[in-house]
């Protein structure tokens, strides 16, 4: 599976509308791989918590537009990142507002949403601000073979930034089928050490791929720690980016998971204390 990470860094200073812009043609620049991600709330800002409401849109909105756009001219999957969702509140109390990752299929149709189980922020940002997603969400990424055809597909997993830090998540969707989880962030600098151990600790117990895709630069005044990296379901860190914006790609041979699994099967050996 060709995977395209696109390590996006930003600032205070470039409007939803540039980034949108210069995002989508980031995307159509990927064309020949089959996966496409970026990064969590690109468009509203990671951390930018006084502008979500305004920057809130639809999951059929002007980003979506523009994303569905891209991912149909490179004709890849995109994993979109994620976008501030205005939707209908959770319950009595919701407020209305979700983070919501949205994934295109190359046709830029719009095949899953994911809203963010985990909010971040102990008192501020996310759980202030936004409702709680409750939902699972496994989708199939078709993978181009030898000759170009569209051969085979890969169960991928999602997920978002702190929903690394919660390891049942990922025991689900592995126990749902995932062959791979992806994870988009908006993680600071100040802890990408649990960034990049996280994401292996999570490869290595649930013998999954893991590809995640943070944000770089300094907005809001946070500075985004980058590091995005694909890990093997062995725990092997296959590509490493640096600190700034940067495209990773990488041909990830998904046929080894499954043979790790039989080599060494230690999920078959789980026992539920009582
Ligand atoms: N946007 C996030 O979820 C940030 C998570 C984070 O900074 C952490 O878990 O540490």
């Amino acid at each position: 599976m060709k995977v395209a990470i696109i390590q996006l860094a930003y600032g205070d200073d470039e409007s939803v509308g540039e980034r949108t812009a210069r995002v989508a043609d980031l995307v159509r620049a990927q064309a020949g791989h089959d996966l496409v991600v970026l990064p969590e709330l690109w468009p509203a800002g990671g951390f930018d918590y006084r502008h979500w409401d305004e920057r809130a849109e639809a999951v059929d909105g002007p980003v979506a537009t523009a994303l569905a756009a891209a991912a149909r001219d490179a004709r890849v999957t995109l994993h979109g990142g994620s976008i501030v969702e205005r939707a209908a509140p959770h319950g009595t109390d919701g407020r209305g507002l979700f983070n919501t990752s949205l994934v295109f299929s190359p046709e830029g149709r719009l095949v899953a949403t994911y809203r963010k189980i985990h909010r971040f922020g102990f008192g501020e940002g996310e759980p202030v601000l936004l409702d709680a997603g409750a939902d699972l969400v496994l989708v199939d990424v078709p993978v181009r073979g030898a000759s170009g055809d569209r051969e085979r597909s890969v169960r991928v997993g999602l997920s978002t930034c702190y929903d690394l830090r919660f390891p049942e998540l990922y025991r689900r969707l592995v126990d749902a089928g995932a062959e791979a989880f992806l994870v988009p962030a908006a993680w600071p600098m100040a802890r990408i050490s649990h960034w990049t151990l996280l994401g292996q600790a999570r490869a290595v117990e649930d013998q999954c791929v893991v590809i995640q895709c943070n944000t770089a630069g300094t907005h809001a005044r946070h500075e985004m720690g980058g590091h995005s990296q694909v890990v093997d379901a062995t725990g092997k860190v296959l590509a490493l980016a640096g600190a700034d914006e940067e495209v990773l790609s990488i041909d990830i041979d998904t046929s080894a998971t499954a043979a790790w699994r039989d080599a060494f099967p230690v999920l078959t050996d789980r026992r539920l204390a009582t």
